[in-house]
């Protein structure tokens, strides 16, 4: 018989909130209203859930359904695939895993630092794959623009698909200093992205670096954003405006911590290196969201 309750970690990838929640052996999943019920209530909030399920393909370890905080599924987390490995690593004692999602498979290692590198894959260009509504030759520089038309606030943006889509738009200051509540969800539903997009505001600040703060798709203003880190590292790359490795800022996370990111040049594959934090852990019912910690908590509540 399947239990009513799974365990579940709550962790954060540079402020990133992501809830790691066991779904192996079962053959249910993390209902999209159990996501919504968790996202509300300010214990539990989290940006994305990263379900770990029984591998379906030989040679991997796991498949991983990723549920944004709004309940839609997105095809990459990086943040939350590196709380994967970290999760999995104090389970198993395991250094290397192989992740199936959506998108594609993911290797990822855990290094004797603790910092965590993904294999986020192949960035795709194509218009019709990342996807766009509109048909671009080159578009690492796309029609589109917020703001006056003769003096807009953000414009022509490089556009690319991590797995999932983004627009990275190209600003000379900090980006803090931009109103992204304001036009982020005008720009994520904007009819250019039918599947919508992640928006990413990057300043070049030297050939090896950036900085970065994004609006998500399905989640809104987070603190951080993995893939959009990589999308934003390849984009500086295939503008000219950087090398293939860059240390991305991630400005809105706490204390600016910082990704590295290398677009390799052998394989045309993505690599993301970074942090994964555990904050605690309990049971929940994948079906409702109903929860319970289940190690000590600061606040002393303990249940939903
Ligand atoms: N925070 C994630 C990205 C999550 C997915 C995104 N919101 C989408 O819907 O594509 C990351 O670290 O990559």
């Amino acid at each position: 018989m399947t239990a009513a309750t799974v365990e579940f970690a709550k962790m954060n990838g540079l402020g990133n909130k992501i809830l790691v929640v066991d779904m192996r052996g079962r053959a249910d999943r993390v209902s999209p209203g159990a996501a919504v019920s968790l996202a509300g209530n300010p214990e539990t909030a989290f940006d994305q859930i990263m379900a770990i399920h029984d591998p379906k393909l030989s040679g991997t370890d796991a498949y991983i359904d990723i549920l944004n905080c709004d309940g839609t599924r997105a095809q990459a987390c990086g943040n939350g695939t590196r709380c994967v490995v970290q999760a999995l690593a104090a389970e198993t004692g395991r250094k290397t895993f192989t992740f199936q999602t959506i998108a594609g498979i993911l290797n990822a290692v855990e290094h004797e630092d603790g910092t965590i590198s993904v294999d986020m894959g192949e960035p795709v260009f194509e218009w019709n794959r990342i996807p766009l509504a509109e048909e671009f030759h080159d578009t690492s520089r796309i029609e589109l623009q917020i703001g006056p038309i003769d003096a807009p606030i953000l414009h022509s943006p490089s556009a690319v698909s991590m797995g999932n889509p983004h627009a990275i738009f190209w600003v000379d200051r900090d980006p803090m200093t931009f109103d992204l509540d304001r036009f982020g969800p005008l720009l994520e539903n904007h009819p250019m992205f039918p599947e919508k997009a992640n928006i990413t505001l990057a300043q070049v600040t030297a050939p090896d670096a950036m900085t970065t703060r994004t609006w998500e798709r399905g989640a809104g203003l987070t603190l951080a954003c993995g893939s959009a880190a990589c999308a934003a590292a390849v984009s500086g790359a295939r503008t000219g405006r950087t090398g293939r490795r860059v240390t991305v800022t991630v400005a809105s996370s706490p204390n600016r911590q910082a990704l590295t990111i290398e677009w390799r040049e052998r394989d045309n594959r993505v690599v993301m290196t970074g942090p994964a934090e555990w904050e605690w852990s309990g049971t929940l019912d994948p079906a409702t969201g109903a929860w319970q910690r289940s190690t000590p908590s600061e606040s002393g509540a303990s249940a939903s």
